[in-house]
């Protein structure tokens, strides 16, 4: 069987201990839902590099992965997802690519916004703490 391929996604948090959300923009099947910010792991890529790769490309920030949210959750066949918790070293995000909107969310605003489906289960161990 081939292996699948690795999307990483960052749960970073701002001083306040918000969550940044990401609101996609395309494709057209998954534009408007809300999603972690990151992609795809490149051939020849660690998942921490394709992490700060990503997230300078779609949110024009520098940030550390610190630790990986355990676990793993399928998306579309043949992609799985990956979560590290991220700190934020410079910038300020901005929705530079693949998103028209962020929001910081809040331990009380986690479930205000439409997560893709395959994220929830996700979102909701990233915010368990058990990171
Ligand atoms: N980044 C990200 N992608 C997710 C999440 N949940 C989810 O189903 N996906 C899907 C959307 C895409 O089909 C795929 C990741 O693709 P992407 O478009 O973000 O990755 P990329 O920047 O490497 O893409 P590309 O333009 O180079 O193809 O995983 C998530 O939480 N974060």
């Amino acid at each position: 069987m081939t292996e699948p391929i690795v999307v990483v996604a960052a749960a970073l948090y701002d001083t306040g201990g918000r969550l940044l959300a990401a609101r996609r923009s395309a494709p057209p099947e998954l534009a408007g839902r809300w999603e972690l910010p990151g992609g795809k792991v490149e051939p020849g890529e660690s998942p921490e590099r394709a992490l700060v790769r990503e997230l300078r490309e779609e949110l024009g920030v520098d940030a550390d992965p610190v630790a990986r949210v355990p676990g793993e959750w399928p998306l579309k066949p043949g992609y799985v997802l990956r979560v590290w918790r991220c700190d934020l070293r410079s910038g300020d995000p901005l929705p530079l690519q693949d998103h028209d909107e962020l929001r910081w969310l809040g331990p009380d605003e986690i479930w205000s916004v439409d997560w893709l489906d395959q994220d929830v289960p996700a979102v909701k161990d990233t915010v368990s703490g058990t990171a």
